[in-house]
């Protein structure tokens, strides 16, 4: 039985219905894979507070709790751990969206979330995204 790592990551939508993806970077694990921008909650941390931290870091903009609306999640046993993943939408946020970190970021419709290779755990949310923004 593997470890349960909490990962909180956050659909962010535009006033297009598009989604942000973010590149993940080369040297980190799944690397070039296209994700939901979020990370792993910290000791004392809860998600909502992890994923504030983590949109400020990775992206530079600031989000309020309360447009941290929660959709859906993702549980998948990679090999060395079971990933257990809240997926929040934020439709409201301060600044640009930009890769704090290198990564290459892309708006995306959910119809097309299937062109971009994603982390195996990804690929149920796609459904779920393609309802709460059909077209
Ligand atoms: N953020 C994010 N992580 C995902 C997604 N899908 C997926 O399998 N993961 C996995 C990859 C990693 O094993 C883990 C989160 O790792 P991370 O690298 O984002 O964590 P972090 O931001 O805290 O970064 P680090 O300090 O550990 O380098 O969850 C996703 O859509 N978004
Ligand atoms: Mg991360």
């Amino acid at each position: 039985m593997s470890r349960i790592v909490l990962v909180a990551a956050c659909a962010l939508v535009d006033t297009d219905g598009r989604i942000l993806l973010a590149q993940r970077p080369e040297g980190k694990s799944l690397a070039g894979l296209w994700e939901f921008p979020g990370g792993k909650v910290e000791e004392g941390e809860r998600p909502e507070e992890t994923l504030i931290r983590e949109l400020d870091e990775e992206l530079g903009i600031k989000v309020n709790e309360a447009c941290l609306a929660p959709l859906t999640f993702a549980s998948y046993a990679y090999q060395d751990f079971h990933l257990l993943m809240p997926l929040y939408v934020c439709r409201r946020w301060e600044g640009n969206p930009a890769g704090q970190e290198g990564q290459v970021l892309k708006w995306v419709r959910p119809v097309r979330l299937r062109d971009y290779p994603m982390p195996p755990a990804d690929e149920p949310l796609i459904p779920f995204l393609m309802e709460l923004v059909p077209g």
